[in-house]
């Protein structure tokens, strides 16, 4: 047990006289917490300065605030603000719990400007109680003449003060009596007042620091004035200190208060501040040791905290040697000091050592944020040839119609004239500002990481469908792993060899398993959740819960799951941002974070580009226009098959890019296929329906792609080139393509922001597994040939697996695709043999092909095979599974499940009136494939 540890016994708080944003997000704080009994936090306006102007912590947060059109001040309340916040939530625990003795709290200093200003006072402390928006938040005011109304008028609106820069006796019970006054007329307009919590802030050594030199002085000069002079040097503060204390206990006794106390009403403890020595003559611990008492806090910086820790002396200090203390106060007027003159002197000093660095502070930040507003997003080279003029003209009619404005106003008949639709459209624009709200989750996110890392997490697997799983795909394979970051894989499928290789890949009991759904119903995440919380039961027992977080949204049935099971945490999503649009949320940003990835940094690119699409005021290139109204006009002139080309290192980048596009456009017999994955050929194996778009890097040549381009580009093809700087423009790229998404599905004239159709294949799997709980298996379907060990189900015929194959692909006409869809593990090998079919029949047939492994792309292009144009050939590969595995409550398997799922969509495929070809490949699906080849 240290002096921390032991002080506690005396019934004193000790608090930190220090934030910063570093300290709440690697731990030290909740470490002090935990192991140093640390029960709440001061700031003032000098500890905000050294910590956001003497570090560069904040700056990407400067930046993305900056761009948003914030004042130097503005920014200055938000990064405060934030860290007030993250820290009352540090806190919560210990303000919630029974025994809290009025701790658990944060103070946020009212403005230095506002020092002699009454009514400013009074509105910036409303306006930050309820921008902090935690009950453990105290707002400080300054106890000046014209703070003690503020004090009293805050107290009575319900708002916890912390009444600072007192340093005199007589302020001190002007300030009690603000404070009794406060609760009164609280009590008077029937509110209440057991909530209301409150300090009284007195400063010590700026005391002994403005009198030990007048007192030296005396004792210098010699004489009886020296005699009486000699013994205060040093004691004036610890003198009034203990006064004050004295005063307390009268002040909050008698029956003003009794009637107070009835209602539950907290006494106003005092507080020492200014306790770090400045003089090097004295004791270091003298302002901590020297007053240890009941019902008092201490607020204590960190080098004197740490010194207090190894050497402090703990006993209750606080009222021995009383009877000096009057000896002491009483002795200065003999000596001519007048203390209450020489406070004053230290008030209005003290406003100005508030107002100095505040005003370098917001100094400082001004300089950084007029240098963000120079930024701008990577543009997008976009030669689109014979369709210029066409794009031109819709850019051009936007612009006139304002479109931009009613585009950021959630104008919903920008889409559609459909009144039930509109109301969709306005209720899933979240996205268009989440990276805003984001931007305050920051610190919260790194300190979540950290902490999931302190504890001896080495791995993480995100568990979820579509929108909930896409953005952490591309960020494990565009980013290397963090310094700090933890190992992540994604499960994303039902297939059972795919989730054995994750269960082998990961060490149960130090993986952070997350179940990311946004309705908290989708079947597969609820089964992947189910079946590695058993596995880790196994291991750890009734802790397993510690092992699991959720993400979803407000009222998904998720949640009370979640609690039952006792995860670790649950974060809230936005319910007006939809699946494929949460890149930038907590689906995102939760994986990203733990994998180390800088999000501060990715939401300042995004929010770069939310600018540069119009989101603060008109621009004159908007990236977001631009590439939708191309896509869109490309789209309705046939060019409907965005062919995405990408360097190895932004591979997956395809999979987030093919569920916006194809879920949000696919629908009413319209919409852009994306078309991911193929190699690049010459001109001459394409048809008239591409448009080409490569994303890449500034600083990496891909020679090969490049010059077959620019081939491509001098044929005819339309070809859009997005060069970013590095990964983190990845923030901005996401937000561009959800522009131009939904810019492009405004050009369409279809609501970018439902699925009507993918509920399909769900109702039709769901119809199937009734049968499955009921029979025992599948439905048999009606089998067309079985030959070299395959089984095919089409309606086509033929006499050999080969006619039969090649009797489905002669169905491929000009503008068609043929869509892959791979039930299967995902494996190299699969990879391998399904992009060489691809290549055969894109060499032979012309025609645009996908690939998909299923169920993943159920919750992604889905969408488009079912809703889209009906171009699609859709060749659907299925596997046994030798080593399936049960699924925990369950009367069925995950290879049950992923069959249904693939007869499912299959039906609903066939009711859409789609061309389908199912080969089941036996078991070994790899030499499966190489048969089918063959055979085609
Ligand atoms: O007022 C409170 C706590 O309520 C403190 O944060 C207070 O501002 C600080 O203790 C002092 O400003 C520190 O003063 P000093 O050590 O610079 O004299
Ligand atoms: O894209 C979304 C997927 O269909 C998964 O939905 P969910 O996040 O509600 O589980």
């Amino acid at each position: 047990m240290n002096a921390l540890n032991k002080i506690r016994e005396f019934d004193q708080s000790i608090w930190l006289d220090f934030i910063r944003r570093k300290i709440l997000i690697n731990g030290e704080l909740v470490k002090r917490i935990k192991e140093e009994d640390l029960r709440g936090v001061t700031s003032n306006p000098a500890i905000f300065e050294k910590a956001i102007g003497g570090s560069d912590d904040y700056d990407t947060t400067i930046r993305a605030l900056a761009l948003q059109g914030k004042s130097a001040d503005d920014i200055y309340a938000e990064l405060a603000v934030a860290d007030v916040q993250h820290a009352c939530d540090l806190f919560r625990p210990l303000y919630d719990s029974h025994d809290n003795s009025g701790d658990g709290y944060v103070s946020l200093e009212v403005g230095p400007n506002l020092i002699n200003d009454t009514e400013g006072t009074i509105e910036e402390g409303l306006r930050f109680w309820k921008a902090v928006d935690r009950p453990n938040v105290m707002i400080k005011v300054p106890a000046t003449l014209e703070g003690l109304p503020a004090i009293r008028k805050l107290i009575s609106e319900g708002v916890n003060v912390n009444v600072t820069l007192i340093f005199g006796l007589e302020r001190y019970e002007a300030v009690a009596e603000a404070y009794i006054s406060g609760l009164e007329d609280r009590v008077k307009a029937g509110g209440a007042i057991d909530n209301i919590n409150s300090v009284a802030s007195f400063f010590l050594s700026r005391i002994d620091v403005l009198l030990d030199p007048v007192l030296e002085k005396i004792v210098e000069e010699g004489g009886d004035k020296a005699k009486i002079a000699e013994p205060l040097v040093g004691e004036v503060a610890l003198a009034s200190a203990k006064k004050a204390y004295q005063l307390y206990k009268g002040i909050f006794a008698g029956p003003r208060w009794e009637a107070l106390k009835q209602k539950g009403a907290n006494t106003q403890r005092l507080l020492w501040a200014s306790t770090g020595n400045k003089n090097p003559k004295y004791d270091n611990l003298r302002y901590v040791d020297g007053l240890i008492g009941p019902e008092t806090v201490n607020t204590i910086p960190v080098e004197t905290l740490d010194l207090f820790r190894e050497q402090g002396k703990v006993a209750n200090t606080l009222e021995t040697n009383l009877d000096q203390v009057d000896e002491v106060l009483n002795a200065l007027p003999k000596l001519g000091i007048d203390l209450q003159e020489r406070t004053q002197f230290l008030e209005e000093d003290g406003g100005q050592k508030f107002k100095e660095p505040f005003a370098k502070l917001i100094d400082s930040i001004e300089k950084k944020r007029v240098q963000a507003l120079d930024l701008q997003p990577v543009a997008a080279d976009m030669q689109l040839g014979q369709y210029q003029q066409e794009v031109d003209a819709k850019i051009e009619e936007y612009k006139k119609s304002d479109f931009i404005t009613g585009f950021w106003n959630k104008q919903a008949d920008l889409w559609t004239q459909d009144a039930k639709a509109q109301e969709s459209i306005r209720s899933y624009m979240g996205w268009l500002r989440v990276a805003e709200t984001m931007v305050d989750e920051v610190g919260r996110l790194e300190q979540f990481a950290q902490e999931a890392k302190a504890e001896g997490f080495t791995h993480v697997v995100v568990m979820g469908m579509g929108g909930s799983t896409m953005a952490p795909i591309v960020f494990e394979k565009s980013f290397p792993k963090g310094e700090n970051g933890l190992d992540v894989l994604i499960l994303d499928t039902t297939n059972p060899g795919t989730v054995q290789e994750i269960e082998k890949a990961v060490p149960l009991e130090h993986t952070l398993f997350i179940v990311a759904s946004k309705s908290g119903t989708t079947a597969e995440p609820l089964a992947f959740g189910d079946y590695f919380y058993e596995k880790v039961k196994a291991v750890k027992g009734d802790k397993a819960g510690e092992n699991f977080i959720g993400i979803t949204d407000p009222g998904s049935p998720f949640i009370e799951t979640a609690k039952e099971l006792g995860y670790r945490k649950v974060f809230l999503n936005f319910p007006e941002v939809g699946g494929r649009f949460s890149a930038l949320t907590f689906f995102g940003l939760v994986p990203a974070a733990l994998y180390g990835i800088n999000v501060g940094e990715l939401l300042a690119r995004a929010v770069i580009m939310m600018r540069a699409c119009g989101a603060y005021g008109p621009s004159d290139n908007n990236p977001g226009l631009q590439l939708g109204a191309a896509l869109g006009v490309l789209s309705t002139q046939g060019r409907d098959k965005l062919t995405l080309v990408v360097p190895k290192s932004l591979s997956d980048l395809g999979l987030w890019l093919e569920q916006l596009l194809a879920e949000s456009t696919g629908k009413e017999g319209k919409g852009i296929l994306p078309v991911a994955g193929e190699h690049l050929g010459k001109p001459e194996v394409y048809g008239q329906d591409r448009v080409f778009v490569y994303v890449g890097y500034e600083n990496e040549a891909d020679e090969d792609n490049t010059q077959k381009l620019k081939t491509l580009q001098e044929a005819g093809h339309p070809v859009i080139t997005i060069r970013m700087k590095d990964a983190l423009d990845l923030g901005a790229e996401f937000f561009r393509w959800e522009a131009a998404t939904a810019i492009a599905g405004a050009v369409l004239g279809i609501n970018p922001f439902d699925q009507p159709n993918v509920q399909a294949a769900k109702t039709a799997t769901d119809k199937i597994m009734k049968e499955v709980a009921e029979k025992g298996s599948l439905p048999e379907q009606e089998k067309a040939l079985s030959e070299g060990g395959l089984d095919y189900y089409s309606s086509v015929s033929g006499g050999s697996a080969q006619e039969l194959v090649q009797q489905f692909f002669a169905q491929a006409k000009a503008g068609d695709y043929v869509s892959i869809q791979a039930y299967l593990t995902e494996s190299a090998a699969v990879n391998e043999e399904t992009a060489e079919l691809r290549q055969k029949i894109q060499d032979k047939l012309h025609v645009a092909t996908t690939f998909g492994y299923g169920p993943r792309f159920l919750h992604s292009t889905g969408q488009y095979h079912k809703g889209g144009p009906n171009t699609g050939l859709f060749l659907q590969l299925t596997a046994g599974h030798p080593q399936d595995l049960p699924l925990p409550g369950r009367s069925y398997s995950f290879g049950t499940l992923q069959d249904a799922q693939a007869q499912g969509d299959l039906e609903a495929l066939q009711s859409a009136d789609r061309r389908t070809l199912h080969v089941h490949l036996g078991n070994d699906a790899a030499a499966g494939l190489k048969t089918l080849l063959a055979a085609f």
